[in-house]
């Protein structure tokens, strides 16, 4: 029933085999979707917030439409900075009242990486405030590229171990296959479970136990809210997301934190290119924002229960 960090939720996931759900947001109805059908399935949720979303809609306004949806809702929520760039970035939504940030670091050289995110959580722990960091390079495997050159993307399970232990971070993002957007694999999906395992299983081995992971470029791209976009104008081709059944593996094994954002979006652009194809008269940002409202809270609805498990927990 309050603003919490994600050390509690993510223990009680990784025990129960399910994980949370991460939502970036930027605006009231987004907020609100999210917020409402958590509350209603009595799930905890994780609401980030990327940095331009920080310049789009500033660190004080959304930490006061997040309590609002606090106060609205009796959940708790956890108000997390998704990847921050610097310590700066970092002491900006501390000082706002964010409970959980993330230091991507992940395009640094190894070194600089783990320098960067112990000097983040040196400041971020004193201030009782959990970090996330990222280790291996979030993009999809190219089919031309060979497997040596793909493997030096993904997650070394070692080196996880390493920067576990000398930067403290509370959870790790990982590279097994995922990429960010709505285009994610030309040919069939494909993740490295095998991966997963090995870097929980090395963890265990090092004494570092429940260790929880964080999975981005989650979204499923519902083909339904695609075809609808581009029913009504829109021009979003070759889309393909992270299927649902392994979502719901990933949630069953380390993975405690489950980020989605292209979904949010491509639900809420189908549902206002939907008013606006059926409704050309209509002009009241209330018709068209809360048929969006409604699509995305069906969406968080939908992924809670079916897919993150986080249902009354
Ligand atoms: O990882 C994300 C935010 O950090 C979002 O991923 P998607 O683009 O798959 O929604
Ligand atoms: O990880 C990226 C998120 O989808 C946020 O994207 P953004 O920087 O456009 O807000
Ligand atoms: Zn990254
Ligand atoms: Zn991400």
């Amino acid at each position: 029933m309050a603003l919490v960090t994600t050390k509690e939720m993510f223990q009680k996931a990784y025990e129960g085999k399910y994980a949370i759900g991460a939502f970036n947001i930027n605006n009231m109805e987004i907020i609100q979707a999210i917020t409402r059908a958590a509350g209603r399935l009595g799930s905890p949720v994780i609401l980030q917030v990327s940095k331009s979303a920080l310049k789009y809609a500033g660190p004080g306004y959304l930490r006061r439409m997040v309590e609002a949806a606090i106060e609205e809702t009796g959940i708790d929520v956890a108000l997390h900075l998704d990847h921050g760039p610097d310590l700066e970035t970092v002491k900006e939504v501390i000082e706002a009242g964010f409970t959980s940030v993330m230091f991507d670091g992940s395009h640094y050289d190894y070194e600089i990486n783990v320098a960067k995110t112990k000097e983040v959580v040196d400041y971020a722990h004193a201030r009782g405030v959990v970090v996330e960091a990222e280790l291996g390079k979030l993009a999809g495997v190219e089919d031309e590229v060979k497997v040596s050159a793909a493997d030096a993307t993904y997650t070394d399970p070692d080196q996880a171990v390493d920067f576990v232990k000398r930067t403290g971070v509370d959870s790790l993002a990982v590279a097994i296959g995922t990429s960010h957007g709505a285009y994610k694999f030309k040919g069939e999906a494909k993740l490295d479970f095998d991966r997963l395992a090995t870097i929980t299983a090395k963890l265990e081995a090092a004494g570092i136990h429940n260790f929880p992971i964080v999975l981005h470029g989650a979204s499923s791209v519902d083909p339904e809210s695609v075809a609808l976009c581009n029913k009504y104008g829109g021009d979003i081709k070759g889309a393909a997301g992270v299927p649902n059944e392994m979502l719901r593996k990933a949630a069953s094994m380390a993975v405690c934190k489950i980020n989605m954002d292209t979904d949010i979006r491509l639900a809420m652009t189908a549902a206002i290119r939907e008013v606006f194809g059926e409704q050309p008269a209509e002009f009241d940002p209330r018709k068209y924002l809360g048929a969006a409202r409604d699509r995305i809270e069906k969406l968080v609805e939908d992924k809670i229960k079916n897919v993150l498990g986080s249902n009354t927990k």
